[in-house]
């Protein structure tokens, strides 16, 4: 039996309603004289006030003490999750690889173990993105955080995660994501009592994540908002110390509180946490030929404010059959005028023969030139055309307008591929005038 706890509302940007007692979620109205329970109201914005009414989000929550019963935050010391703007790192034009960031050798939370790779924008600006990598082997047990920079995608590669969230709780496996509004407080365990976890997280300082237009693949495709999970309500009523750690403007601050902050009997809303399953996204690709553009691969975009311009997509690279007809099948060479941040939850990616490993990460900077390394690119140009299935495969990227400063931590970690580029120099000129 699934624990009442792990039970989940469906669909993506719903309004939804939820209550652990019944009759918590005052009737009608947000702000009763005197709330059932003795709960206290309170709205938890995720856009101005005035939005217009299809970006507004904001939850009404309903708990056992206001979130200003809260110690006075001190500034913490700088940890390795770094922020934008990495100010004194260029904008690197070399592909960078990395091999997976090692276990920790000491007890080590989410919030210790977030590693920063990359960072563009700023969060003073809302805009821009920042990426990290954690690797942690200890639950967070008596602090919480809140991250009021940004929303938080996390891409589990390896270890169950659990987040336990102001609005409820989130079984995060390997293959799915989870997604955390900017500003919620929540812990992050691990959902099997013992050992590591590694992931991936994006810190999206701009607007929300949204699902993609499907123009001409018309009403379903894709990532089907059916399939976006948001928790039930679920609360914590424990006093003793603890601790809430803030993210505001890349710094970490700290405030002691006397209870568990995630105390909220009933809410509701669209200011929520979300978690999608990857293997329901519904991918569509050629049946002719060709290798269309990675943008049929959105599962979320984060819009800037051009158009068509994303402040941040992310991007799958999921199972499925590659059919295509007298065409060179993988990833073709290419320059962007968008970043690339890539990261292999399992399997290997087609335009890479070795190299890029489970847990490992790449950047491709705008407009530096990458593509299939020299042995992928062979074996792609003399395989027979048959269909073929890429079962064992589950890449995905950051891709950003704005390009990629590469913290120097990251530039300099013992774990960076520096002959990386190496895949492509066996590409020899094949040129030969007499052979149209
Ligand atoms: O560089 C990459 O591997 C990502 C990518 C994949 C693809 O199929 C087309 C373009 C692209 O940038
Ligand atoms: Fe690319």
């Amino acid at each position: 039996m699934i624990s009442p706890e792990l039970q989940y509302l469906t669909g993506f940007g719903n309004q939804h309603a939820t209550e652990a007692l019944p009759g918590a979620l005052p009737c009608g109205q947000n702000s009763p004289q005197r709330c059932p329970y003795g709960l206290y109201a309170e709205q938890f914005s995720g856009t101005a006030f005035t939005a217009p009414r299809r970006h507004n989000r904001r939850s009404w929550l309903y708990r056992i003490r206001p979130s200003v019963v809260q110690g006075r935050f001190r500034l913490l010391p700088p940890t390795p999750w770094l922020s934008a703007p990495l100010t004194g790192d260029p904008v690197d034009p070399n592909p960078m690889r990395w091999h997976p960031l090692p276990i920790p050798e000491t007890p080590c939370d989410f919030i210790d173990g977030l590693f920063t790779f990359a960072a563009n924008g700023r969060p003073d600006a809302q805009t821009g993105c920042a990426v990290h990598l954690y690797a942690l082997n200890a639950d967070m047990q008596s602090r919480y955080l809140y991250d009021a920079d940004a929303e938080l995608l996390i891409v589990p590669q390896s270890g169950e995660l659990l987040l336990r969230t102001e609005l409820g709780q989130l079984h995060v496996p390997p293959g799915h994501c989870a997604v955390l509004p900017r500003g919620i407080k929540f812990q992050v365990r691990r959902a099997q009592a013992a050992g590591g976890a590694h992931g991936y997280v994006c810190e999206n300082f701009g607007a929300a994540f949204e699902l993609p237009e499907l123009g001409p693949i018309g009403a379903n495709g894709l990532a089907n908002p059916r399939d976006f999970e948001t928790p039930v309500a679920c609360y914590d009523d424990i006093s003793g110390n603890f601790e809430l750690v803030a993210r505001v403007d890349g710094r970490l601050w700290s405030a002691p509180l006397n209870h568990s902050p995630l105390d909220v009997v009933a809410w509701h809303g669209n200011h929520v946490p979300y978690r999608y399953d990857l293997s329901r996204f519904n991918t569509i690709n050629t049946v002719s030929f060709d290798h269309p553009d990675p943008s049929i691969f959105t599962v979320l975009t984060a819009p800037s404010d051009t158009p068509g311009t994303a402040n941040v997509d992310f991007v799958i690279f999921p199972p499925r059959w590659v059919v295509a007809e007298h065409s060179f099948r993988p990833p073709w060479f290419h320059r962007n005028v968008m970043s690339e941040f890539m990261g292999l939850v399992q399997g290997r990616y087609d335009a890479k023969t070795s190299g890029f490993i489970p847990g490992g990460s790449s950047l491709h900077n705008c407009m530096s030139a990458h593509g299939p390394d020299a042995d992928a690119f062979e074996s792609a140009c003399q395989m027979p055309l048959a269909p073929q299935h890429l079962d064992d495969s589950l890449a995905f990227m950051f891709e950003s307008r704005y390009p990629f400063r590469c913290s120097e931590q990251a530039r300099n970690a013992p774990f960076r591929q520096m002959n990386y580029s190496d895949v492509w120099q066996g590409l020899r000129s094949q040129f030969d005038p007499g052979r149209p």
